[in-house]
């Protein structure tokens, strides 16, 4: 009898049972000085993303995104980074899609990094712009052949009536984006995130972590304050 087949009990008592016997940071953790992080956060994420992807942690350029519709209502999903520079963090995704829709209502989003390999996770917050159509295009030029495939099938986070469609849609998407690897896609969008905020928390094996909160202000000379945060 397979776990998923077991008495409801049964089955509740074991997932709680491997639930609570997950190990979390079963590694050496670095240690983090705060007072030696650099004034503008960009340059710490840009260290922290490299030193995770140093110490093995998978996709660190996979992040959640979380957005809200108009009444406020949250939603989230895992996304890729696509950059972070001065402008903010970049990320593409269709502009009719629920996120797309959120953001063109709401046009503030937040995004969460977690890195397990280094006990690590960086939180960033702010405005979302929606880059023009020929950056967009730009970027997408910029990924992989599978890539263009899956923006051309579009229709993102609409109801699929059934998988055979999406394999005829995707079949189509391939085929044609083999012949055509400039293939536009009109509702592929780049995003950008400009930081209001950037949390950064560096995990301890005694839960002492380090929490080092940058909170962007106009009249300090690097742009940023910073201040720490109770774990
Ligand atoms: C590892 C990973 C990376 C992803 N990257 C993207 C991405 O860069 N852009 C995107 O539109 N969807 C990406 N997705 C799919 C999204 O998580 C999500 O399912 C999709 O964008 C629809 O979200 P929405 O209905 O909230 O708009 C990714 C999913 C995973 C698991």
């Amino acid at each position: 009898m397979s776990n998923a087949d077991a008495p409801g009990d049964t089955r509740q008592q074991d997932f709680r049972t491997l639930l609570r016997s997950l190990p979390v940071w079963d590694t050496e953790l670095p240690h983090f000085d705060p007072a030696t992080a650099p004034a503008d956060p960009l340059h710490l994420f840009q260290q922290w993303l490299s030193e995770a992807a140093a110490a093995g942690s998978p996709e660190p350029h996979t992040m959640t995104l979380a957005t809200a519709d108009a009444t406020g209502r949250p939603s989230v999903r895992t996304l890729m980074l696509h950059d972070a520079d001065e402008r903010g963090w970049h990320f593409a995704t269709h502009r009719t899609s629920r996120k797309g829709r959120e953001l063109a209502v709401r046009p503030e989003a937040a995004l969460g990094f977690y890195w397990p390999a280094v006990g690590r996770q960086v939180r960033v917050q702010g405005a979302v712009t929606a880059a023009g159509a020929e950056e967009s295009r730009a970027d997408l030029a910029k990924r992989s052949t599978g890539a263009l495939a899956a923006a051309l099938v579009g229709r993102q986070s609409e109801v699929l009536s059934s998988y055979e469609e999406l394999e005829h849609a995707s079949d189509a998407a391939w085929e044609r984006a083999r012949r055509e690897p400039d293939a536009p896609v009109g509702t592929w969008t780049l995003y950008v995130l400009e930081a209001q905020e950037v949390e950064f928390f560096q995990g301890d094996d005694r839960r002492r972590h380090v929490r080092l909160n940058y909170r962007r202000s106009p009249s300090a000379e690097s742009g940023w304050t910073t201040e720490l945060l109770w774990p």
